[in-house]
């Protein structure tokens, strides 16, 4: 039983964000959707399916930013990275003191937030996978229970965010050393995010094909280089433990950053192998870390490409 019950504002409401917001409607969580790359004044409810071990069905508000007030509650963001900044100034005027919660991937998302000076900043690393597989039908499948730590905050409100958050189908869990998790996330990412949009394949590739594996592990081994210069230190063999854990258990599933490609738009990489590929570069250590520059680069390319040529697509 829940004790005391806060309002539950999602932020983004693609595949990861209506997935969450079904699970905690589900168990009687008060939950609104927000749009997050638009705000037209609109407010409307619209029924969402998940597909998962089984099926599951609710009916979620979903508000644009402009009918809301103030968002006294837990505020969690599951929109695209790139859109913090400007996320960051619109949220500003409506959260007050209410704690965020970042779901997303990538290296140093925070900072748009700090910046801000929000009073309350948690960042959680999902373990999960959703995709869209028709207008709001998501097919969900959960690697592992998703950790949440502290960025600014405190113990007590994390134990509280998690106890809102977690639910059956969708589970966190309190972490002490978020940093770390980040960083093995990153990683994975790193390889996920630019290998398989690359291939045009599925996150089940690392564990059919040892040539892929094999990229995996240099690309691991590069990131590490970098971490380490953090004073992350994280061992080789565990990153790979767990990039072949979510391969085999989202086998059939596509990366996010091939179903931007695939629907022309603009991908999260400049926050994983290129925010890497920064840092190596502050570090005077560019050539150790070469082929995650270079799958990043083409990953944005590839991006990039594929967004000219649907523009003109669309002209002729
Ligand atoms: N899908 C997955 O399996 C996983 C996703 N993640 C991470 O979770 C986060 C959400 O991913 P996912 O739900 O898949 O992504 P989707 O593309 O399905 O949805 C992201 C939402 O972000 C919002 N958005 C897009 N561009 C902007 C912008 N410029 N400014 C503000 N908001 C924007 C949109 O919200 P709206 O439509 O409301 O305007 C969009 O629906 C990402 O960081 C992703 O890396 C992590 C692990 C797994
Ligand atoms: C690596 C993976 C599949 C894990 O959840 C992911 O982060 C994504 O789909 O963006």
């Amino acid at each position: 039983m829940l004790h005391s019950q806060r309002q539950i504002y999602i932020v983004g409401t693609g595949s990861i964000g209506k997935a969450l917001a079904v699970f905690l409607k589900l168990e009687g969580r008060k939950v609104t959707l927000v749009r997050g790359s638009m705000d037209d004044g609109s407010s409307t409810t619209e029924e969402i399916w998940i597909e998962s071990e089984e099926n599951h069905y609710a009916s979620i508000p979903i508000v644009t930013l402009s009918t809301i007030k103030t968002m006294e509650g837990i505020v969690v963001l599951a929109t695209k990275s790139y859109g913090n900044k400007q996320l960051a100034v619109s949220l500003k005027e409506k959260t007050g003191s209410s704690p965020i919660v970042l779901l997303q991937n990538g290296l140093h998302i925070e900072q748009a937030f700090l910046l801000q000076n929000f009073p309350e900043l948690y960042r959680c690393v999902l373990f999960v996978t959703s995709q869209s597989v028709s207008s709001n039908r998501f097919r969900f499948k959960p690697v592992s229970v998703c950790p949440v730590g502290i960025v600014k905050g405190s113990v007590g409100k994390l134990y509280h965010i998690v106890q809102q958050l977690d639910t059956r189908n969708f589970g966190f869990k309190s972490e002490k050393n978020i940093q770390q998790i980040i960083w093995k996330k990153v990683i994975v990412n790193c390889v996920f995010n630019s290998v398989c949009p690359l291939l045009e394949t599925d996150n089940g590739i690392f564990v059919r094909n040892d040539e892929a594996r094999r990229i995996a592990r240099r690309i691991i081994s590069e990131c590490l280089l970098v971490a380490e210069q953090e004073g992350i230190i994280l061992n080789s063999k565990d990153i790979e433990k767990s990039l072949l854990q979510i391969s085999k258990s989202s086998e059939g599933q596509f990366i996010s950053t091939l179903q931007d490609i695939r629907n022309n738009r603009k991908t999260e990489i400049e926050t994983l192998n290129l925010e890497i590929a920064r840092m190596a570069k502050g570090l005077k250590m560019v050539q150790r870390c070469r082929e995650t520059n270079l799958l990043g680069t083409l990953i944005k390319l590839k991006a990039e490409i594929k967004v000219e040529e649907h523009s003109k697509s669309i002209m002729t």
